[in-house]
């Protein structure tokens, strides 16, 4: 009589406070032991080897755009969710624009949903967006259980996906307080961004110095109190995505500290890119808020250490080639970085080898922390009765970026070329391995 159906041996188990060897037992796509110093007794449809190597949570990505309906041609719900596998990641949270209809409503939400179903092979969650157009559609997106709210506080690129005005943003906050959801935002100032724009190209002034020139630190700084004093006006949770700079978390960290329900984001392309990367790889490395320079990564990098930031998420927003590509102009092209398989690659190349963060911190910013803070109340750990969402990495194994090693619809990324220590062996979503030696071995999520 077989007691488990998987069960990983002898692996170096990582969690948010501690790493240590054992075993974990899996039945029914949950763990249902975790032995550490011993082994686990009784037997398994299969086991895994996990000797030397190091087992994570799998992780949360909070902020994916893969623009299914609508927009496939830019990514897609398989291919995207495919990269996050390869990348050791086991659930996404689809942002409601780039894909058309946006999630603005129940309706929507339903058609997302349903393709998320039959294509995605790690576990899908959505945002729901907030416009100045849906304030009634809000409460029936919430029932149909959207992880929260996003809103832009300046123009978002899509046509479709208007940005939120003060108004909307304040009425908005009323309502989801009202049935105790959470904004995210993205927070840039329309009118420092705008202005500041239009003096360049007004100019003549157009490279890639100009574009991050024009989207300045202060201008997230602006909107990030704005909306924080909306926050506490209101009541409505908040979550700060994408924030580039650490005085954009200072300001974050102070709210907390007078009690605002508030937490914040970055990306890894805030952490391994420089405004010199987008001088370089051009359009590859166009975001917005725009990449900054090396004393601001350095100071995002103290900031993570020191536990100033809540979640990492990768803010994946592709799109094809074409459209990343500039040759002169930097307010050409689109903003959005392809980067959602590179994730747990760029926390232990730049951050545990190169400056030591610790792996149980990666372990809490990718995977306990979101699943604490949006509410998934069986992920983000590896206990008993949680949901066996895992990567098994190999720490010691580096390796070269390539096109051809991408999953996304468009193979490329500003993270092509780079060199890499550790390597995601399996990833196993609810049970289920869906990554192993380099491929993708299911195709939807069981
Ligand atoms: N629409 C969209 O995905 N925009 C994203 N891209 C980016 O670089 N920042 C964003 O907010
Ligand atoms: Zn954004
Ligand atoms: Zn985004």
């Amino acid at each position: 009589m077989t007691s488990y159906d998987l069960i990983i041996r002898n692996g170096n188990i990582v969690s948010a406070d501690s790493v240590q060897l054992g075993d974990i037992a899996i039945k029914d796509g949950k763990i249902q032991e975790v032995a550490y110093g011993r082994k686990i007794d009784g037997d398994a449809l299969k086991e895994i080897n996990a000797e030397g190597l190091h087992v994570f949570p799998g992780l949360i990505d909070s902020h994916v755009h893969f623009n299914e309906p609508g927009r496939a041609e830019w990514e897609g719900l398989e291919t995207g969710s495919k990269s996050l596998a390869a990348g050791g990641a086991t659930t996404f949270f689809d942002m409601p624009l780039n894909s058309t209809p946006p999630t603005i409503n129940a309706e929507n939400l339903a058609l997302k949903k349903a393709l998320a179903d039959q294509k995605a092979v790690v576990n899908p969650r959505f945002w729901g967006g907030l416009v100045p157009e849906n304030i009634k559609d809000l409460k029936g997106l919430h029932d149909n259980g959207v992880i929260g709210f996003k809103a832009f506080m300046s123009p978002s690129g899509i046509a479709d996906f208007n940005h939120s005005d003060d108004e909307t943003i304040f009425k908005g906050m009323k309502e989801i307080a009202s049935f105790g959801s959470i904004l995210a935002v993205h927070a840039e100032s329309t009118v420092i961004c705008e202005q500041l724009a239009e003096e360049k190209i007004s100019q003549g002034k157009t490279s890639a110095r100009d574009y991050v020139e024009s989207r300045p630190i202060i201008s997230e700084i602006e909107a990030v109190r704005r909306i924080i004093s909306y926050s506490e006006a209101t009541g409505c949770k908040l979550h700060v995505v994408h924030a580039s700079s650490r005085k954009v978390v200072k300001i974050i960290e102070e709210a907390k500290q007078r009690g605002v329900n508030v937490t914040v984001e970055t990306c890894p392309h805030y952490l391994a890119l420089t405004v010199k990367d987008l001088e370089e790889k051009g359009g590859l490395a166009k975001c917005a808020p725009p990449l900054r320079d090396e004393d601001e990564v350095e100071e995002l990098w103290a900031a993570l250490a020191n536990g100033e930031i809540d979640v990492i998420g990768s803010d994946h927003s592709p799109a094809p080639a074409s459209m990343k590509t500039i040759t002169d102009n930097f307010f050409e092209g689109w903003g959005g970085i392809s980067g959602a398989q590179s994730t747990l690659n760029i926390l232990l190349t730049e951050g545990y080898y190169k400056r030591n963060l610790p792996l149980e911190k990666i372990v809490k910013l990718t995977a306990e922390n979101p699943a604490k803070r949006f509410g998934l109340s069986t992920k983000g750990k590896i206990a008993t009765g949680y949901d066996a969402d895992l990567a098994i990495v190999d720490l010691n194994e580096s390796f070269t970026l390539h096109n051809e090693d991408l999953y996304y619809r468009h193979k490329h990324s500003p993270y092509v070329g780079m060199t890499f220590k550790g390597k995601v062996k399996n990833t196993l979503v609810n049970g289920e391995v869906v990554f192993e030696n380099g491929k993708i071995i299911v195709d939807k999520v069981q």
